[in-house]
C-alpha cells in the first residue's frame, strides 16, 4: 500500500554575505532524509518529505520562507533552520503555528532562551561552548589576569559576558575588554598601552586578518604573549592578506600567529563507531562528497556542519516515530498527516519527544538540554609555523578534560606571565 506523505520545512541559507552553509547542510539533510525514508523501523507507513528555500542567511528572506512554508499546503509538521539570525526571527514566532524549529546552524547564545523560543531547539552548539575550555587552559597555566578584545557582533557580545560570568566564578580578573566595529588598531592599541598578555580574541575571519596584521606591526606576539582565537576559521586563512586588503605579508601574518590558541565545536563524532544511522564519520564523509560531486571539502561552506544538518533530520524522524507511540499511549488515534497548525495534541507529544532526545549522531550523542541547547566537545588546537595542531579536548558534559601539554609549544623558555614580574625584566 503506498505510504502517507509527512512534510517539514527546510530553510538553507545556499547565498547571500552571511554564512551560507547550507550548501553542504541541504545535501546532509537530503542524505538523512533517505535513510530515515529506506528504515521499515522508522515512521512506518509514512514518507517524509521536505520542501525547502533559500534564506540567504537574511532574516528578512528567511521569514518570508518561514510564511510561504506555512501558507501553502500541505502543513507542515516543524522546521528547519541555519543562520542564527534567521533562527532568531522564526524561532520567535513559531509557536503560534504550534510549529517546533530545529537549527543545524545556529550558535548564537541569545537563542538559549526558552521563554522567547519555546519551541527552539538546535544540534548546532552555542558559542559560550568555547569559554569553559578557555577558562581551564586559564587555570592550567595560572593565568588570572585575561583581557578580551572582540568584533562588535551579537554572537560575540553574547560569548564575552557568558566569559566574564565565568571568569568571575573562577576568580579570573579580566582585565580590559576591547571592542571594535570594522578597524581593530585603536582596539589592539589599547590592548598594548594596558600591557595585555593573555588575550582573548573573539571576530570573524576578516576581521581576524585585520588584528593580527596590527598586532604584527604593535609587536604583540612572542614569548611574552598568548592569544586565545576561533578556530574554526579554515586553516589558511592567515593567508588571505590581498583580498581583504591586509597590509602585511602571510609571513609576518605566520610570525604574529605563531604559537596561537583555538577553541571551535567539535562537529563529527571523535570515534568511528556508527552512528544510529548506521554511517560512521568516514563512511558519511564519503558520501556527502559524492552529493557534493567531489568539490573541495574545503571551499564547500557548511561542509563542517554538514553532521549537524544530517543528525537534525534524524533527531526530528526519530521524536516523529516516538510521537505516534506516545498518542496511541494517550489513546489519541490520530495520524500525524492529520496535525493541522491550530491544533497542539500532536505538537505537544512532538515537543515531548524532542525534549527527550538521545541517540548517537554523526556529530557524537545528540541530546538536548531544557533550552533546546546542544553539547559537544570543544577541541583546542595550536598554530605553530602556520599550522594547527590538536593539543587537547574539553568535554562540556562531564566539565573534564584532555590536554596533551607536551604537544603544546611556548615561544620563549616557559609559558607567558599574565602580568610583568620584576624579576622577568632583570
Ligand atoms: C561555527 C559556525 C561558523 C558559527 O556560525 C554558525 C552560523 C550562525 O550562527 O549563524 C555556523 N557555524
Amino acid at each position: 500500500a503506498g505510504k502517507t506523505d509527512l512534510y517539514i520545512g527546510g530553510i538553507f541559507p545556499m547565498t547571500g554575505g552571511g554564512w551560507s552553509g547550507g550548501q553542504a547542510c541541504l545535501p546532509a539533510a537530503l542524505m538523512a532524509l533517505h535513510d530515515v525514508n529506506h528504515r521499515e523501523d522508522i515512521l512506518p507507513g509514512y514518507h517524509l518529505n521536505m520542501i525547502h528555500n533559500d534564506s540567504e542567511c537574511n532574516p528578512g528572506i528567511g521569514t518570508n520562507v518561514m510564511y510561504r512554508l506555512v501558507y501553502h499546503p500541505p502543513p507542515k509538521l516543524m522546521l528547519l533552520t541555519g543562520c542564527s539570525s534567521v533562527s532568531t526571527h522564526i524561532a520567535e514566532a513559531a509557536h503560534m503555528w504550534n510549529l517546533m524549529v530545529l537549527a543545524y546552524g545556529s550558535s548564537s547564545p541569545a537563542l538559549s532562551d526558552r521563554k522567547r523560543f519555546r519551541t527552539f531547539f538546535r544540534t548546532h552548539p552555542s558559542a559560550v561552548l568555547h569559554n569553559q575550555a578557555r577558562i581551564r587552559m586559564f587555570q592550567y597555566y595560572q593565568w588570572s589576569k585575561i583581557s578580551i578584545i572582540q568584533e562588535t557582533q551579537e554572537v560575540f557580545t553574547s560569548t564575552i559576558e557568558d566569559l566574564e560570568k565565568r571568569a568571575k566564578e573562577a576568580n579570573i580578573t579580566i582585565a580590559t575588554r576591547q571592542s571594535f566595529l570594522s578597524d581593530p588598531t585603536n582596539a589592539v592599541r589599547s590592548l598594548k598601552r594596558q600591557d595585555a598578555r593573555i588575550i582573548v580574541g573573539v571576530f570573524y575571519e576578516d576581521m581576524a586578518l585585520k588584528v593580527f596584521c596590527q598586532v604584527y606591526k604593535e609587536k604583540m606576539y612572542g614569548k611574552r604573549y598568548v592569544w586565545f582565537i576561533i578556530g574554526w576559521y579554515p586553516d589558511n586563512w592567515y593567508q588571505k592578506v590581498e583580498e581583504n586588503e591586509v597590509n602585511c605579508t602571510v609571513n609576518q601574518m605566520r610570525e604574529a600567529l605563531q604559537g596561537h590558541f583555538t577553541t571551535e565545536m567539535t562537529m563529527r563524532s571523535l570515534d568511528d563507531t556508527p552512528s544510529f544511522s548506521g554511517l560512521n564519520v568516514s563512511r558519511f564523509d564519503e558520501e556527502l562528497l559524492l552529493k557534493l560531486n567531489n568539490s573541495d571539502p574545503n571551499d564547500t561552506p557548511g561542509y563542517p556542519e554538514a553532521p549537524l544538518a544530517y543528525d537534525a533530520v534524524w533527531a526530528l524522524a526519530l521524536a516523529l516515530n516516538q510521537t505516534i507511540t506516545r498518542l496511541k499511549e494517550k489513546g489519541v488515534n490520530v495520524g500525524l498527516d492529520k496535525f493541522t497548525y491550530d491544533n497542539s495534541t500532536i505538537f505537544r507529544e512532538f515537543y515531548r519527544a524532542m525534549d527527550s532526545t538521545s541517540f548517537q549522531g554523526v556529530s557524537g550523542p545528540v541530546q538536548f538540554l531544557s533550552t533546546g541547547d546542544r553539547l559537544t566537545l570543544t577541541q583546542i588546537e595550536q598554530m605553530w609555523n602556520g599550522r594547527y595542531y590538536k593539543i587537547g579536548y574539553y568535554d562540556n558534559k562531564n566539565n573534564n578534560w584532555t590536554l596533551n601539554h607536551s604537544f603544546v609549544r611556548w615561544n620563549g623558555p616557559h609559558p607567558p606571565y599574565d602580568r610583568t614580574l620584576v624579576v622577568e625584566d632583570l
